[in-house]
């Protein structure tokens, strides 16, 4: 008997269903703590014996590289102009990203008035990537338009990864900076996780502190600042008037600036959310039985029409330059959906550009003005 209830402990265990107990009957659950403290027993007398493992249970595998992927199938020609036989609603990002920005300006200038000062935002810039100088240039002309204060500190690609550290410390130490921002990816000698350790908590504008991060995940915990895109996103589908509550939502990717605080975001507005990623099988599949599918792969017309049920809102943060002849610049941006299939489908669809991109921004803006206000004793 107690054997087989630490067999149930360890399957449960393997299977990492933590809530399991809480959902047993009371007598089910007095057993299953007895069977608990066996399995610490046996658990303390493992990790005494193995000293490769520094704890209980199923392995946190870090193995990252993407599984090959078969070649996409052939994309439609591309439409000449914007005319499509749709009824889609097309969401402007724009439109929504000049209101919060009005907003923040608003809130800027009252700030001013009341206590003098102004918000600062710093952002760190390392190397000379094309788009990160781009995504750089709208962050400081977002705060020229608002108010904010914006410093820039940019630094060569073969800088050391102190010297990256320096800048940031420098900028948490300045009490004019209310915001610390390093634009990634960095270089690939240099360690983003130490660099981003090194951001102040209160100055993590961004919200990839592991704290800020937690708190998101955990109910009734308040993050002090969330992935700007994560509150893009939501806030392109709250303007849209969607409704969230018990919808099932995929978002196409896992990462720490979209993919992840988008699901507990989407999580704490009590919609039922899927994972898509790079070893998801059938993906498609998956996103054929979603009323919101948000897309933040970095795949150039990954979500095809055919992945989308009728009437479906689609969300595409992907921002994934193509080659075009025809653009001034030999190339353009696109989103990770096929845009010309999607919007026959959709019942509504973000555009890139102009979509989710300008919004993001905008949070990032509204992000140091929260942090601003904090600061001067002003938050609600
Ligand atoms: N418009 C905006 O405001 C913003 C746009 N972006 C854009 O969004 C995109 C994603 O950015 P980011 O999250 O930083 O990128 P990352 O590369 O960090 O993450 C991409 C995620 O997509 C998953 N993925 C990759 N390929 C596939 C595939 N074929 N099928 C399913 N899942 C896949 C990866 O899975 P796995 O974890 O298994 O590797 C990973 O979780 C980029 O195009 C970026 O430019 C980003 C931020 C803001
Ligand atoms: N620390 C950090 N935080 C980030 O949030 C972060 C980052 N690093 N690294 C790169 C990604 C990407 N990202 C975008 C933001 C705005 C647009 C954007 O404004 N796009 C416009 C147009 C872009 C154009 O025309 O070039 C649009 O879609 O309309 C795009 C992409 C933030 N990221």
């Amino acid at each position: 008997m107690g054997g087989a209830a630490v067999a149930l402990l360890a399957a449960t265990r393997r299977s990492s269903i933590p809530l399991v107990t809480s959902s047993l009957p009371r007598a089910a659950r007095g057993l299953h703590e007895a069977a608990a403290a066996a399995g610490e027993d046996k658990a303390r007398t493992r990790r005494r014996r193995s000293s490769s493992s520094s704890f209980l249970g199923p392995d946190i595998t870090d193995t990252w590289d993407p599984p090959p992927r078969p070649a996409a199938s052939p994309l439609p020609p591309r439409a000449a102009g914007v005319d499509y036989e749709s009824t889609a609603t097309i969401i402007d990002g724009k439109s929504i990203a000049e209101d919060i920005r009005l907003q923040v300006a608003e809130e800027v200038l009252q700030m001013k008035n009341a206590v003098g000062h102004v918000p600062g935002l710093a952002v760190v810039l390392v190397g000379d990537r094309k788009d990160s100088q781009s995504y750089v240039r709208f962050k400081v002309k977002g705060c020229e338009e608002v108010g904010i204060k914006s410093l820039l500190a940019e630094l060569p690609r073969n800088c050391t990864e102190d010297e990256v550290v320096d800048s940031v410390s420098r900028f948490n130490e300045d009490p004019s900076v209310h915001g610390v921002l390093v634009q990634l990816p960095l270089p690939q000698h240099m360690d983003e996780q130490k660099i981003l350790n090194a951001i102040s908590l209160d100055k993590d504008v961004d919200g990839f502190h592991p704290l800020n991060v937690g708190n998101l995940a955990l109910r009734s915990r308040k993050p002090l600042f969330v992935s700007c895109a994560a509150k893009a996103c939501l806030e392109l589908l709250l303007q849209s008037g969607i409704d969230l509550m018990g919808k099932h939502v995929t978002i196409i990717g896992r990462s720490k600036v979209v993919g992840l605080p988008t699901s507990l975001l989407l999580q704490r507005h009590h919609a039922t959310v899927s994972v898509i990623h790079a070893y998801t099988e059938n993906p498609e599949e998956i996103t054929r039985g979603s009323d919101i599918v948000i897309s933040a792969a970095g795949v150039a017309n990954l979500v095809r029409g055919s992945w989308l049920k009728q009437g479906a809102v689609v969300i595409d943060v992907g921002t994934n330059p193509v080659e075009d002849p025809a653009s001034d610049f030999g190339y353009r941006l696109t989103g990770d959906v096929c845009f010309e299939e999607a919007v026959n489908v959709a019942s509504a669809i973000t555009p890139v550009p102009g979509g989710v991109g300008p919004v993001t921004i905008a949070m990032l803006l509204a992000n140091t003005l929260d942090s601003a206000k904090r600061v001067y004793g002003l938050s609600d």
